[in-house]
């Protein structure tokens, strides 16, 4: 397969300003991006382009070999799985976590009377086994705790089997010990050879599991550093895009970050 995204001179304008300016990006099957910013950087605009929720006002964005604006997104959007607070907040709070998963098989977000075929319920369970949350199954989703949840809108996102995985801000808020448990479970599904392309938006580079292979920097819309994560993630470049002088440090493959 040729790139599952490919951005070519994008640029979104938004009241006369280019919220993303000349945005040319590609990402290929086997990779695991890093987007990393300040706020207001266009992150979550970058993230919002691959989702198919908004169009390029410039330029050319291809998902899955499909040209937005020139395809019908209801059936790319099965192939994409996304995890946002946005998504968890359409969530009823009521509804069982086993159901929040299993939901992802119809595109759903409250269970209602679907049939739900056993494969489905099989599926749904691996999948909680293996984001831990097979203990919580018939916890409702409303009662968990922020990591929990978090790892619930993974599970819910990758239960489709996605060829393009979007994550945005998965540790935001989490305490040091769930962000840690959420990061090396991101590690092991990253390196794992059935993941498939993940796209994820940070703003701590302490959150980059181990097995994320690159790095999109942006700032003020546009691209400072894009490429193979320890040529794009330096400490000029963190110095760059968020525009004070910053020491990046590494260690056993996970990163950490200070003003110099
Ligand atoms: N619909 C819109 N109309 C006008 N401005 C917008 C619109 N959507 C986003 N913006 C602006 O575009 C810029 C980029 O927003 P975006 O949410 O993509 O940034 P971000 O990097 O995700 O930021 P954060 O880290 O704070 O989440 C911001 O200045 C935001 O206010």
């Amino acid at each position: 397969m040729s790139s599952v995204l490919q951005l070519s001179d994008v640029s979104v304008v938004r009241n006369g300003r280019a919220i993303v300016d000349s945005v040319s990006w590609s990402v290929e099957p086997d990779q695991r991006w890093v987007v990393l910013g300040p706020n207001g950087a266009g992150k979550t605009t970058v993230l919002q382009l691959a989702s198919t929720l908004i169009y390029p006002t410039t330029g050319s964005v291809e998902i899955l070999d499909s040209t937005l604006g020139k395809t019908d997104v209801f059936e790319l959007r099965p192939r994409i799985g996304i995890a946002s607070t946005a998504m968890a907040r359409r969530v009823p709070a009521d509804e069982t976590v086993l159901n929040v998963v299993m939901t992802a098989a119809y595109s759903v977000t409250g269970r209602w009377n679907e049939e739900y075929e056993d494969i489905d319920i099989k599926r749904a369970k691996r999948v909680l086994t293996e984001w831990r949350l097979d203990h919580l199954a018939e916890r409702s989703f409303g009662t968990l705790s922020d990591g929990e949840q978090k790892r619930v809108q993974i599970a819910r996102a990758v239960m489709t089997d996605p060829e393009l995985l979007l994550l945005d801000e998965p540790a935001a808020s989490l305490d040091l010990g769930s962000r840690e448990e959420l990061v090396a479970l991101l590690g092991g599904y990253a390196q794992s050879e059935d993941s498939p392309a993940i796209i994820m938006v940070t703003h701590h580079v302490e959150e980059i599991p181990i097995g994320f292979t690159h790095a999109l920097l942006l700032k003020d819309g546009a691209v400072v550093a894009s490429g193979p994560l320890r040529e794009a993630l330096t400490s000029e470049s963190l110095t760059t895009t968020f525009g004070l002088p910053i020491e990046l440090t590494e260690n056993n493959g996970r990163f950490s970050a200070r003003a110099e």
